[in-house]
């Protein structure tokens, strides 16, 4: 992988109805000044071409920056804007499928459960994303939440990086990380602050340096 270790430690992922007014890309270029290390576009409702057009302003705002996009299931999206990587979950393109299409692409996929792991040890990913953590009203359809003790159960059995989503602010994100996560993935923490950039800058700091 030719990415940076850390670059999973900070993920913004994207909701335009919690960025309001301010727009989506208006709150993505304030978390990147609070230092968040990855952005991961999610869009459920625009339809295909708004999708792509998003997703270039946005690979256009982060590229000089030098902040990695990952597009959230849409591997077409990704390829036509020239993301870094794709996020899947259970239910997506297979990621055996995603690599294929995108060979040296950052990739994820979601691990809900314990049971999910064998498969997923198979797969061709670089990164697990454990969700939910902790209870989230920001995905209604979010699976029951694993809490600190299914991440570390997640943790002792695989040697793959791990991003824990699901309610994340900067009050837990210490005991997450202490808990066996290598980075964090957060959605209204910083979507819904009043000030991205102060809320991203927050949770950096109550999260400690990488060690
Ligand atoms: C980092 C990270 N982890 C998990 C998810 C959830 O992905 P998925 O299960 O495909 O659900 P949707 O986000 O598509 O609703 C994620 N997006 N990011
Ligand atoms: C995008 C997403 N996926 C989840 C999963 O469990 O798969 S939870 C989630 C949203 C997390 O939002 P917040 O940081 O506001 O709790
Ligand atoms: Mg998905």
């Amino acid at each position: 992988m030719k990415f940076q270790a850390d670059v999973l430690r900070l993920c913004l992922v994207t909701d335009s109805t919690l960025c309001g007014e301010r727009g989506v890309l208006a709150v993505v270029e304030a978390a990147v000044q609070g230092d968040v290390s990855c952005v991961q576009l999610r869009e459920k409702a625009l339809d295909t071409r708004a999708f792509v057009e998003r997703a270039r302003a946005l690979k256009a705002l982060l590229e000089p920056r030098g902040v990695p996009l990952v597009i959230n299931d849409r591997v077409d999206v990704a390829l036509a804007c020239g993301a870094d990587g794709v996020h899947v979950g259970q239910s997506d393109m297979p990621p055996q499928d995603v690599r294929r299409l995108m060979p040296h692409a950052l990739v994820g996929l979601s691990i809900e459960t314990l049971a999910q792991l064998p498969a997923a040890e198979l797969a061709p990913v670089d990164y697990y994303g454990v969700s939910p953590v902790f209870a989230t009203g920001t995905k209604p359809d979010a699976a029951p939440a694993l809490g600190l003790d299914g991440l570390r159960a997640i943790r002792a059995r695989t040697a793959r990086a791990l991003v824990a989503i699901g309610g994340i602010h900067a009050g837990n994100a210490a005991a997450v990380m202490a808990a066996g996560a290598d980075g964090v993935a957060v959605v209204s923490a910083v979507c819904a602050a009043p000030d991205p950039a102060a809320a991203a800058r927050l949770l950096r700091d109550s999260m400690g340096r990488a060690g």
